[in-house]
């Protein structure tokens, strides 16, 4: 009895060795990938496959298929090009940037609803065309039977989806300005990021969370009959970071700019061919709108055109999104900024201690500081500046974090003592603070009582009560309309 448990275990300890050992020779030779190779192959023998060639050129035509370049984009981007046989390597526009491409007759293969199927692009001589040779490129989708009726249409919309989001990531930014009712556009290559942009951390994931809700929110707005776009009123006095939240989410989303100057002299068919001429995927930017709407007696734009060009009547199905700044909202009537015209309000603020630590932490690489304390008494005192100023006493001092916040300190002191610039600015931040619910349920007024269920009006109600006032706030009244 112990000889035959002896034997027996010796024969299992024999065989993990064993398999131990083979494993270990197979990758370390690299010999797992014939022999992987061989299992697909047998795998293939035994079922029936289906192909689909996608031309590089329309037969009849000589059009380039679009199709083709997207499928590029798409099986280029595939992580098993990396396991490729041969690929190719080219620089981005980017720095830094390696862009890998597969090379001609090299399959890959793809994973898609547990479904495996298989690329290859594949190059064909015509010695025949026109008395000289060319070369026709087409990739070949390979998908076994079974699995077609089920993945195929799917598949198919997936690399529209995905090859639409690489052009997007990839596209040059542009900034469009009119002139004579024509845009012009130069490069966009302002830095700003949302990273580096300094307002309350909850507003920017809000704000952030926002942007890519309504970028997936096509076939939502669709079915509501409503144009897919979404506008923010970015409020605030001067300094406080709207340009700069503009331009970030610019880079954020890589969406063109086009800044819309509405003190130029355009009457209200100029600025619907300017918005017609607008491409989707873009921010469209008003800047200043409190300061246009005290001028617009002297204006050709009517208020209706005006409203009109706000709620982008003309722009069906197009994704678009935009912005519009003023430095207070008092004084502003009241439909201009009501829910669905404006979604939602943001205010910035002036510099308190918390956004002046982030604005240290990223110009002066310093997270704590003996002066710390000082600086924090004086804002508490009620002295205050704009971050731009502050980010610019810092610029400038940058070498030394000391002097910076001595600098940044003696500026509050005597900006607190002369009560001049400072009490403008505080007067400016009070009466322009956020009255987040509020202020838009006004703007909504009776039309919004007509159209919203009574018990919704007692929700937003409530939520109105517990919503507290804060700088860098959020006005979520707009979201609540969409809803
Ligand atoms: N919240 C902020 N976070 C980081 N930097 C800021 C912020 N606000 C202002 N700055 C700095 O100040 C500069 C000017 O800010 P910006 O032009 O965005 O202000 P603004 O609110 O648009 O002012 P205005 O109302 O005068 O147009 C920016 O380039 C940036 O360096
Ligand atoms: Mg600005």
């Amino acid at each position: 009895m112990f000889v035959i448990v002896y034997w027996f275990f010796l024969l299992c300890f024999s065989i993990t060795c064993l398999i131990f050992v083979v494993r270990l020779f197979l990758h370390r030779t690299a010999l797992i990938y014939v022999v992987r190779r061989w299992g697909e192959w047998v795998e293939d023998r035994v079922h029936v496959h289906q192909h689909f060639k996608v031309p590089e050129f329309n037969d009849s035509t000589h059009q380039e298929n679009q199709f083709y370049r997207r499928v590029s984009l798409y099986v280029n981007s595939l992580a098993s090009i990396e396991d490729s046989d041969f690929t190719n390597l080219f620089s981005g526009k980017k720095p830094n940037d390696i862009l890998l491409s597969l090379d001609d007759r090299q399959p890959i293969h793809d994973v898609f609803l547990g479904a495996r199927v298989s690329w290859i692009n594949e190059i064909e001589r015509d010695d025949h065309h026109k008395n000289h040779a060319v070369s026709r490129r087409s990739f070949v989708l390979r998908i076994k039977k079974k699995d077609k009726r089920r993945i195929l249409k799917p598949y198919l919309q997936h690399i529209h989806t995905v090859s639409d989001d690489i052009e997007q990531r990839r596209k040059e930014l542009k900034i469009h300005h009119h002139s004579n009712g024509k845009w012009k556009s130069v490069p966009f290559n302002h830095p700003a990021s949302f990273d580096s942009l300094v307002i309350d951390a909850d507003l920017k994931t809000k704000i952030r969370h926002d942007l890519e809700t309504f970028l997936k929110s096509k076939q939502y707005y669709h079915k509501l009959g409503r144009v897919w776009k979404r506008s923010y009123l970015l409020y605030g006095p001067s300094g406080t970071g709207k340009s700069s939240f503009i331009s970030a989410t610019a880079n954020l989303l890589n969406y063109d700019v086009y800044n819309v100057n509405l003190s130029q002299t355009i009457d209200d068919a100029d600025l619907n061919m300017l918005l017609l001429q607008t491409t989707s995927k873009s921010l469209i930017v008003v800047e200043d709108l409190d300061r246009y709407v005290s001028e617009r007696s002297r204006s050709p734009i009517t208020s209706s055109g005006l409203l009109n060009f706000m709620d982008g009547i003309l722009n069906f199905q197009d994704e678009r999104i935009m912005i519009f700044t003023m430095n207070a909202k008092d004084g502003i009537d009241s439909d201009l900024l009501r829910p669905g015209r404006v979604d939602m309000h943001i205010y910035f603020p002036m510099c308190d201690f918390n956004s002046f630590k982030n604005l240290a932490n990223n110009y002066l690489g310093v997270k704590d500081h003996k002066l710390f304390p000082q600086v924090e008494e004086i804002f508490q005192s009620g002295a205050t500046m704009s971050p731009a100023e502050i980010s610019e006493l810092m610029l400038v001092n940058r070498s030394s974090p000391s002097r910076a916040l001595k600098s940044l300190i003696s500026a509050l002191q005597s900006n607190s003592r002369n009560g001049g610039k400072v009490a403008a600015r505080l007067s400016d931040s009070v009466a322009s603070s956020p009255a987040p619910p509020s202020v838009v349920e006004e703007a909504g007024g009776a039309a919004w009582k007509e159209t919203v269920p009574k018990e919704f009006r007692k929700l937003y109600g409530l939520l109105r009560l517990k919503s507290c006032k804060r700088p860098g706030s959020l006005d979520h009244d707009s979201e609540l309309m969409d809803q």
